[in-house]
């Protein structure tokens, strides 16, 4: 128990949350642990859409790279933002029990535009497509930066509400009175999971992190990012999934959904399976969906979205 863990972690209020909260659970086993906290280029690079940098892991990267040099022992992101394919060496250590996994409306005390023209912002492809699918007349303008940037923004301009993910808000106590569960929305796969990467080599570290996994969310999650895996081949798609397990039957619920990027194409899943065919759910559903028009629409987004 004698060698300190050191935490990698982008230096966002959310993310130094999350780190924190993965170094106190450390503590509590009688592990010695120390922050370190990266800059990230998804934090720097604030003026393009996320995916017009045109690559996933933009902002995991740079604590993958200090890892393999030795800076850091350990690091904890926002499962989401990871890429499913982790770099050669690294390994997934822990996920921890999942926070709320939905997507909300942050507004200004009016939802009247809900029922005619409005405005909303976000710069994730998933949140716009699934908006404008079931808002068609509504504006969808670019949101970037973390959530405290992104609330802020949201202040300073007459858009009429701004998408986040509960999660976010409710871990550093932003979120404000005036919001909306968006319970129809299709969260991304992994959201509300953090993820406590590591060195596969590293014994004493994995022993350690292992103790904080949580098996429900580990599985869910795995569900969800095979489904995402499956469809995606590397790019930055508008791509939801959302698995839950039942403990009264015993099985697992998931639904999926692929969208063009205008929300005028739609293809959804839905499937409710025993818990014991958890390996393949997220495959079968996302091979469902390519077989019934999604393959087509998988080359088509691959081709605008490639820069
Ligand atoms: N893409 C940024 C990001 N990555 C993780 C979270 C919040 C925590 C989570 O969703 O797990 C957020 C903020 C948001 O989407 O509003």
């Amino acid at each position: 128990m004698s060698k300190t863990i050191k935490i990698g972690t982008r230096d966002s209020e959310l993310a130094l949350w999350q780190a924190n909260t993965v170094s106190k659970k450390l503590n509590d086993l009688g592990y010695k642990t120390e922050i370190v906290p990266v800059k990230s280029d998804g934090d720097i690079i604030l003026d393009k859409p996320l995916y017009e940098l045109g690559i996933t892991g933009i902002f995991t990267k740079t604590l993958d790279v200090a890892m393999i040099s030795g800076k850091v022992d350990i690091a904890v992101h926002s499962m989401k933002d990871v890429p499913t394919a982790l770099p050669q060496g690294i390994v997934q250590a822990a996920v921890l029990q999942r926070a709320n996994v939905l997507d909300l409306l942050v507004h200004k005390g009016d939802t009247d535009f809900l029922n005619s023209n409005g405005t909303i912002a976000t710069g994730s492809l998933r949140r716009k497509a699934q908006w404008l699918n079931k808002y068609p007349t509504h504006k969808v303008e670019d949101l970037r930066g973390n959530v405290n940037t992104r609330m802020q923004k949201l202040k300073d301009n007459n858009w009429n509400g701004a998408i986040f993910a509960a999660a976010g808000l409710e871990r550093i106590n932003l979120k404000p009175s005036e919001f909306i569960n968006l319970d129809w929305m299709i969260p991304a796969p992994a959201q509300g999971a953090m993820l406590v990467v590591a060195m596969e080599n590293d014994n004493f570290v994995l022993d350690a992190v292992a103790q904080l996994n949580d098996i429900e969310s580990e599985i869910t999650t795995y569900i969800e990012r095979q489904f995402l895996r499956t469809l995606e081949g590397g790019c930055t798609a508008p791509i939801g999934a959302i698995a839950k397990y039942n403990e009264h039957d015993d099985t697992l619920h998931f639904k999926g959904i692929l969208l063009s990027l205008d929300g005028k194409q739609k293809f959804e899943i839905e499937k409710t399976v025993p818990i014991n065919e958890w390996k393949k759910l997220g495959f079968y559903a996302a091979k469902e969906i390519l077989e019934n028009g999604g393959e087509a629409l998988m080359k088509e987004l691959k081709e605008q979205l490639k820069k």
